[in-house]
């Protein structure tokens, strides 16, 4: 078993341990923090405290906490927030300790972050007028929304992978790799673009702020300086999918509801089977992945134009389900089981080539667990929305999963039609932290 004592230096009581102020435990102002500077950040402070006098617990600040620490990451079945930044890193140094010491200082900025704090204690003002600011600052005054940061490591961080054959295993992980960890294969109708693509490490943050998401990943790069570089990011808005029972499901731009029958928090035994790492899927050398996850990132643009001009009826038959309600075809709620047996004048009444059917276990044999993200970058320059769907997607074992499921998408689904993936990447999501444990502890030390 792997040892996950707590590494002391490591522990940080947070701004919990000052005074209570009536602003409980969201991000510090200037005003109540101690050893502050006067003047103008002490007048800036002023308006920050304002918007954000809410007692602990009434439901805006403690209540948006989620925990950092846990037996699983959050970010994956807690529930999905509004907004996504994700980012991909490049590690840009060969040295295995300066990785382990932005892993380090990544843990402890994180954990403050996702309290709703500044990076370090009076990181954004509190300096001195002649120190660059610790926190950037834009977070200062916002509520914690819910953060989640969590983290994966990309296959080219243990030396040579599919997308990069010649790389040299610079921190002595390749025995550490998991089994069958690999960039993802070639898809039919894809067309991937390096520069989205891949990537030694991963940050997914959500939120329900995109500026508190884009400020803790913004931070965590300007941590990383000289150890990682931003090779590419994403930022995503309406969730694609509930992860919980308790949530309503949202729309696709496509306007249909997705992510009916996705894996959810409330189902222990079938996260067990299809999300969870188990001991006896890796050998000893990769068990720090028991009770972790492997996420996969698909940038997948959608021909919103073209869509549009498909009528109703059609739109529905590529989708397999109702738009309005998101039943199944032939069904009348969104939660009844699809019956793909039905036929009328002995065609089914849910198609052949449609989403649901390709994608549902009684066809497939697998499932995955959902999480994704609409998103729009601007335009194409040729008069089309640059749109689509950030697809995220965990399981436990991609080669048997996600791959299949996507092959068999991409040969035969009418939805192929309407969708570009142009981004794709995958990361070896470790499981929770314990007290005291770093990101990549259990990787590093193991
Ligand atoms: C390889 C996996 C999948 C990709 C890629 C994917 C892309 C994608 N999906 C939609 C819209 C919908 N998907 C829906 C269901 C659904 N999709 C997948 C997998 C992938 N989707 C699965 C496993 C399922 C569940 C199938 C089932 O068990 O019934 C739906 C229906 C509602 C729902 O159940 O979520 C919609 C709508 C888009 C637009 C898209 C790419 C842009
Ligand atoms: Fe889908």
């Amino acid at each position: 078993m792997t040892d996950t004592r707590p590494v002391p230096d490591l522990v940080d009581a947070g701004d919990s341990q000052e005074p209570v102020t009536a602003s409980g435990p969201s991000r510090r102002t200037v005003l109540t923090g101690a050893g502050v500077g006067v003047g103008v950040a002490a007048v800036a402070g002023v308006g920050f405290a304002a918007g954000r006098t809410t007692a602990p617990g009434d439901g805006s600040s403690a209540d948006q906490v989620v925990p950092f620490r846990g037996a699983r990451q959050a970010g994956i079945i807690t529930a999905a927030q509004d907004r996504l930044h994700f980012a991909s890193f490049d590690v840009i140094t060969d040295k295995r300790d300066e990785l382990v010491n932005m892993l380090k200082e990544w843990t402890r900025a994180a954990e403050r972050l996702t309290r709703g704090e500044e990076t370090s204690p009076d990181g954004a003002v509190g300096l001195g007028d002649y120190t660059p600011p610790a926190d950037t600052g834009e977070a200062l005054g916002l509520k914690p929304a819910h953060l989640t940061l969590t983290i994966g490591f990309g296959p080219s961080l243990f030396g040579p992978s599919a997308s990069d054959p010649k790389r040299r295993d610079r921190f002595g992980l390749a025995a550490r790799k998991p089994k069958g960890f690999d960039d993802l294969p070639m898809f039919a109708a894809e067309k991937i673009e390096t520069n989205r693509s891949y990537g030694d490490i991963c940050i997914q943050a959500c939120a329900d702020d995109p500026q508190v998401a884009v400020h803790a990943i913004r931070n965590l790069a300007r941590i990383g300086m000289g150890v990682v570089a931003v090779r590419w990011s994403q930022l995503g808005f309406g969730r694609t999918s509930s992860t919980s029972t308790t949530q309503d499901t949202p729309r696709n731009l496509f306007g249909f509801k997705d992510g009916t029958n996705n894996l959810h928090a409330e189902e222990p035994e079938l996260l067990d089977k299809w999300v969870w790492v188990d001991d006896a899927d890796n050998p000893p050398a990769a068990q720090w992945m028991t009770g972790g996850t492997y996420l996969v990132a698909r940038r997948i643009r959608m021909d919103i134009e073209p869509w549009d001009r498909a009528n109703l009826l059609e739109q529905e038959q590529i989708v397999g389900r109702l738009k309005g309600n998101g039943a199944p075809l032939g069904q009348h709620a969104e939660f009844d089981e699809p019956d793909f047996d039905i036929t009328s004048y002995g065609v089914p009444l849910i198609p052949k080539d449609s989403h649901v059917r390709l994608a549902h276990e009684k066809h497939i044999g697998v499932r995955i667990l959902r999480r994704g993200y609409n998103f729009t970058d601007g335009s194409d320059g040729f008069g089309h929305l640059d749109a689509g769907l950030f697809f995220i997607a965990f399981n436990r074992n991609t080669a048997k999963q996600f791959v299949p499921m996507q092959q068999e998408l991409s040969r035969k689904d009418a939805m192929t039609e309407y969708l570009i993936p142009n981004g794709s990447a995958t990361f070896a999501i470790p499981p929770g932290l314990s007290d005291g444990e770093y990101w990549g502890q259990r990787l590093f030390e193991g």
